[in-house]
């Protein structure tokens, strides 16, 4: 054990200690700008500063500035922890994950790092083994790691063919109110867009969305008649006050243009609901051209967008023939944010046949989407895009910032800075919820080994 883990060790038993009296004072805790506030964050404001962060009964009750510190901090009365310079961070939102999937990669041996090949291999396994009691079991656990982590609010996406719909989305129901208070669960349906050529399929799915307080959602990629099946999922939407999400474009071919149609669809429909997309991988293999029109439509519709780079980088371009990918499958956020996009990152698929690995951990995301995507230089308030920006799509307003009043969800971290916080694992870091740090352990990986299938041979 390294001396800063002895150290942290030793930071969270006094936080605990000192929740335990309902009122304290973090000293020291180093805060960036983005984390604070809700809005639009000017670039003046995405420096770090230290700060005292008030706690009582759970939620935060005052932000000072170190430089303005009030007699308050140093009174004798008050429990004060010293927290000697580390980042600060809201817990993390997860707004597209693919919960029900996860978990089922050592029963799927065919899988062959394609997008085609992890959808072929996708459905025997559901078809064969999706029971509610595979999914609930799956999904619990990786809603542990998730929570270890920090993470404190996740959008899951629901695999809904007939008749996994009727397995899954009960189960799903089941875990979102056994999860009550630790994650907030969102589901949205997921099914080929092709689908809802059938009234039938759409309206029962719609339906059972809307009864779940879920959000409708489907893969979407051009087809003859893409633009009907837009307007009918957007009608549906509407009629039945859901938001919507899609999955959209996650292919290097630079024809798939579905971000924009679905940008007009919601400008020509006047949506009221919110709209999510994800991947969007083609973007970056169109002209510059493409590329400005079609987000000047995603902003005035406006439509958001999540990027999943772990599964791009897992998916895209894989070659079979020995040579290496030349292309980072990831979208252009950069240009999306510059034109006021809301954009989030998100973890995906995890250890399933769309991606090998993963364990929820919205920080293992934001570290490989700085690198892949270039989010440095400066780290602006990229932050937000696992935090307050997921929070704001999903709809949630006590996520995703470090606010007086808010909950005190919060992560300490041993890192002093991005790149001390984005070089190391942070294992150690400090999960604060409501006030109190968290020691929940990691599920085992045995644990999986009495699922039909799971058992490592
Ligand atoms: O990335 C994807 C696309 C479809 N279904 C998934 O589970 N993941």
């Amino acid at each position: 054990m390294t001396a800063s883990a002895l150290d942290q060790f030793a930071l969270r038993a006094q936080i605990a200690r000192a929740a335990d009296f309902g009122r304290y004072v973090l000293r020291n805790v180093r805060l960036s700008g983005p984390v604070r506030r809700t809005g639009s964050v000017g670039v003046a404001n995405t420096a770090f500063f230290l700060a005292d962060v008030f706690v009582e009964n759970g939620r935060i009750l005052a932000i000072t500035s170190v430089c303005s510190r009030s007699t308050e901090a140093s009174n004798p009365n008050l429990h004060s922890i010293d927290s000697r310079g580390r980042v600060m961070v809201p817990t993390f939102v997860d707004c597209h994950t693919h919960l029900d999937k996860s978990q089922i990669l050592p029963r799927t041996p065919a899988a062959d790092g394609t997008f085609d090949g992890a959808l072929l291999v996708t459905r025997f396994d559901r078809t064969a083994n999706w029971s509610s009691i595979d999914v609930s079991r799956r999904m619990d656990f990786s809603l542990r790691s998730a929570f270890h982590y920090g993470t404190s609010a996740i959008r899951t996406h629901i695999d809904s063919q007939i008749p996994q719909a009727g397995i899954s989305w009960p189960a799903f129901i089941e875990l979102r109110q056994h999860w009550r208070g630790k994650i907030d669960l969102q589901a949205s349906c997921l099914f080929p867009i092709d689908m809802v050529r059938d009234d039938v399929f759409l309206s029962q799915n719609a339906k059972r969305v809307a009864d779940a307080g879920g959000v409708l959602g489907a893969i979407a990629y051009p087809v003859p008649d893409i633009d009907c099946l837009l307007d009918k999922m957007f009608r549906t939407a509407s009629y039945h006050g859901l938001n919507l999400d899609f999955h959209a474009d996650e292919t290097a071919d630079p024809a798939a243009d579905v971000l924009r149609r679905i940008a007009e669809t919601s400008l020509r429909s006047s949506f009221p609901g919110k709209v999510l997309v994800g991947h969007c991988c083609s973007l970056a293999m169109q002209a510059n051209s493409v590329v400005d029109a079609t987000l000047d439509k995603v902003a005035t519709a406006p439509v958001a967008v999540v990027s999943l780079p772990t599964c791009n980088l897992y998916l895209q371009d894989r070659r079979h023939n020995g040579t290496t990918p030349r292309w980072r499958g990831v979208t252009l956020l950069h240009e999306m944010k510059r034109r006021g996009i809301l954009v989030a990152r998100a973890s995906d698929n995890t250890r399933d046949p769309f991606n090998s690995y993963g364990d929820l951990d919205m920080l293992d995301t934001f570290r490989l989407g700085t690198r892949a995507l270039h989010l440095d230089h400066p780290h602006g308030d990229w932050i937000r895009a696992v935090s307050a920006t997921p929070a704001e799509i999903m709809g949630l307003d006590s996520h995703g910032v470090i606010a007086k009043g808010q909950p005190a969800n919060l992560i300490l971290f041993e890192g002093r800075s991005w790149s001390e916080v984005l070089s190391r694992a942070e294992s150690n870091r400090i999960v604060i919820r409501n006030g109190v740090p968290i020691s929940a352990s990691l599920p085992a990986y045995p644990e999986l080994d009495t699922l039909e299938g799971l058992a490592l041979r």
